[in-house]
């Protein structure tokens, strides 16, 4: 029979907007074989909209319930990698259900960072000011991220690739 521990995500990627976790997640599910989950996509799935549409008309009080509800069902049913949205870690029973779980936290500079979102599709805790609400957020998150981590990885100026051959090395 299955144990418990091998029915759960086989990695679980935490990190701030821009580190890297949907692209590198989707990797490292490819380089082990597995299925890839992000939860901004299931509370898209399950809201029916993009994860602005759910901000703008709905609010990131819902978007959060959202996500929370989507971080514990992908805990419970997903043995793949799993990659939460950047402010998932924020929800205190998202901080207790991810103890035991092999968390992944992905490190970036608040430059690097900047330039990431700024290539990528709209976030919209970031529309304005992008650079100073970062800096706000990964000041506010960064021990969080630490102490939920069971590996950290610094993801600046590094390939994906690279990131992946590290996470998998320090995971075993
Ligand atoms: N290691 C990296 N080097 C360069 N660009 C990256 C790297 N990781 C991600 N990116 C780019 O940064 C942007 C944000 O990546 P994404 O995976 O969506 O981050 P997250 O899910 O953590 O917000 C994307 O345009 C992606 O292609
Ligand atoms: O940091 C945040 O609060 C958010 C990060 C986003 O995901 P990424 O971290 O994948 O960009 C997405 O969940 C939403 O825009 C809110
Ligand atoms: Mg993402």
């Amino acid at each position: 029979m299955e144990s418990a521990e091998e029915r759960r995500p086989a990695a679980v990627l935490i990190g701030p907007p821009g580190s890297g976790k949907s692209t590198v997640g989707t990797l490292l599910a490819e380089h082990l074989g597995v299925g890839f989950r992000d939860t901004d996509a299931d509370v898209e799935a399950v809201a029916g909209k993009s994860v602005s549409d759910v901000f703008v008309e709905d609010g990131e009080e819902r978007f959060r319930e959202l996500e929370a509800a989507a971080v514990r069902a992908a805990l419970e049913e997903h043995d793949g990698v799993l990659s939460l949205g950047g402010g998932a870690i924020l929800d205190p029973a998202t901080q207790e259900a991810l103890a035991g779980h092999r968390v992944v936290y992905l490190q970036v500079k608040l430059d690097q960072a900047v330039k990431r979102v700024g290539l990528a599709s709209a976030r919209p805790l970031l529309v304005l000011n992008p650079r100073s609400q970062l800096r706000r957020l990964m000041e506010e998150r960064r021990p969080i991220y630490e102490r939920l981590a069971r590996v950290t990885v610094a993801t600046d100026e590094r390939e994906p690739a690279d990131i992946v051959a590290e996470i998998e090395k320090e995971l075993g």
